[in-house]
């Protein structure tokens, strides 16, 4: 929690405030509340788990202890955590009319702006506006289109990689983002979309530190953004706003001119407005609406790819099963293409167990209850913060084969099912994630292709030990490994298939 730049007294009233709320707060009736850690007077049990840093382990350990559902509360805040797929199942799924709404985010919603952005707009009306146009756009229908750039991007990846492969933490980064940005708004991969690019990583790793609930103690005791803006957590709200802006604001004028110059490519953009047509209202619904798929679609692509990379110098037995399936079933002659994905259920089995064994994000997007509840016998007071913790549903998927081990053929056993990720790694209900059909598109092309090109190997020198960042999005922390291409013909027809495409297309080219 970030109380470290407010100073003491400033946050001692407040704190002091949110306590006499708390204590003179209108009495609940006597229903209980779900079990959780011991709780103290006044503070309750809010500050017994870190919910900024791997908060998903704590919580997977405690469900031996209090169950299915564990309840924090303090300082006037309460947060439920759903440790098990039943239980997202019946709040999120089933009832999804109460439980759709996001925490409020006082710093990054209020103060930085974000609460205009789909992903933390509140539950109603102009989410529907918004969601609508968003399922449109990013229908399983409707991202075939991008199919071509998908695979012409997947392909300079490889390229980047058979180049310079010691950085491919950044070669991947920028094909995730690359992704994103040509299919949102229609752009090359160089020349100034590197810039953007650039500016929206910075932003993004503001945006996923603000938006872990509690972030800052503002977010527990609001009237605190009423405080002079000299103050640390202010400076870094206004410094956060300018941020977002700017990634939101400078790619839509560019991309307005192009449309109105008639030189726009295929895109979200273009798409959206086709269908709104441009008032006003509508333009600034288009431009949130594509800020924020720029914003949400490419981090976690770029963790599910890194997190495959590490788990293929782990698992070479598992990597070789993959390659011999990609031989076997689309030679040696051509890297794969999306179509061909159904066709290699080993492939998908490790792409599967790509998002199982590390799942980008690993407790969700955090929700927001719109009333008093009760389940399971248990009180859910309204406005409790409501977290789907995706790592215990990960680890109770299939009891057969060990939770924290990398065995893609666990998706392969027809005797012992393991449920598919694809009914947790994207979300729930009506907040399920818009992006699923693009992203799956992005995630299977660069690892079927990086399968059939190279070979992943750890490094020479040292143990690797799989590390994972444990901030909102899980992303492996910086690792060492050697990829080498799999024969000098792999790495002959990843260079053509680059050439080939910068020939045809000139998308690579760098034109603005
Ligand atoms: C591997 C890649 C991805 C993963 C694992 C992922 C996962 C998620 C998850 C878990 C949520 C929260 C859903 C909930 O509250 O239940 C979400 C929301 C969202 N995602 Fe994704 N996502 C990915 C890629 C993308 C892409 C490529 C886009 C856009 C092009 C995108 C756009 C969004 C948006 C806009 C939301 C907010 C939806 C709302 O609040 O209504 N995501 N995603």
């Amino acid at each position: 929690m970030i109380v470290d730049n407010v100073p003491l007294p400033v946050a001692g009233v407040f704190l002091l405030c949110s306590i006499l709320l708390v204590v003179f707060q209108p009495r609940r009736q006597s229903i209980p509340y779900a079990p959780g850690p011991p709780s103290f007077p006044l503070i309750g049990n809010i500050f017994s788990v870190n919910l900024a840093q791997g908060a998903w382990k704590v919580f997977t350990r405690m469900k031996d202890q209090y169950g299915d559902i564990i309840f924090l509360h303090g300082l006037g805040t309460n947060v439920l955590v759903l440790n098990s797929q039943k239980a997202v199942n019946d709040l999120l799924e089933k009832n999804g009319t109460n439980y759709s709404h996001r925490p409020v985010f006082t710093v990054a919603g209020e103060l930085m702006g974000l609460d205009q952005s789909l992903a933390l707009i509140p539950y109603g009306k102009e989410w529907r506006e918004h969601r609508k146009l968003a399922n449109i756009a990013l229908s399983s229908g409707s991202v075939q289109k991008y199919r071509a750039i998908q695979e012409d991007l997947a392909a300079l990846l490889n390229r980047d990689i058979l180049k310079d492969p010691d950085d491919f933490f950044m070669h991947v980064r920028l094909a995730a983002a690359r992704v994103v940005m040509s299919v949102t708004y229609g752009f090359p991969a160089h020349g100034i979309v590197e810039k953007y690019i650039i500016h929206a990583e910075k932003t993004m790793k503001i945006v996923t530190t603000a938006t872990v609930p509690g972030a800052y103690l503002c977010d527990l005791i609001p009237f605190m953004k009423h405080l002079p803006k000299w103050l640390p957590f202010m400076q870094e709200a206004i410094h956060g706003k300018n941020m977002i802006d700017t990634l939101v604001d400078r790619p839509f004028e560019h991309i307005k001119s192009q449309l109105a110059s008639g030189t726009a490519a295929d895109s979200l953009a273009k798409d959206l407005f086709a269908i709104v047509g441009g008032n006003t209202e509508s333009e600034h619904r288009i431009k949130w609406i594509l800020g924020t798929m720029y914003g949400a679609g490419g981090e976690a692509t770029y963790a599910t790819v890194l997190t495959f990379i590490m788990a293929m110098a782990l698992n070479p037995e598992k990597q070789m099963k993959a390659q011999q399936e990609l031989d076997l079933v689309i030679g040696t002659e051509r890297l794969p293409t999306i179509a061909d994905v159904p066709n290699l259920p080993y492939v998908k089995a490790v792409i599967k167990e790509t998002m199982r064994w590390n799942p980008a994000f690993p407790l969700g997007l955090a929700r927001r209850s719109g009333e008093d509840d009760v389940y399971e016998g248990y009180f859910i007071p309204k406005g409790t913060i409501v977290m789907p913790n995706i790592w215990a549903i990960v680890s109770e998927s299939n009891p057969k084969y060990p939770p924290q081990e990398f065995i893609p053929e666990r998706f392969l056993d027809p005797l012992v099912p393991t449920i598919d990720p694809s009914v947790y790694a994207f979300g729930f209900g009506r907040r399920y994630c818009p992006g699923r059909y693009l992203a799956e598109n992005s995630v299977s092309i660069m690892i079927s292709t990086m399968l059939a090109a190279f070979t992943i190997s750890p490094p020479a020198n040292h143990k690797l030990e799989p590390n994972f960042s444990e901030n909102m999005i899980s992303y492996p922390k910086p690792f060492d490994c050697r990829i080498a291409p799999r024969s000098e013909k792999w790495a002959r027809l990843v260079l053509q298939r680059t050439e080939q495409q910068e020939m045809r297309t000139g998308i690579l080219a760098g034109t603005q």
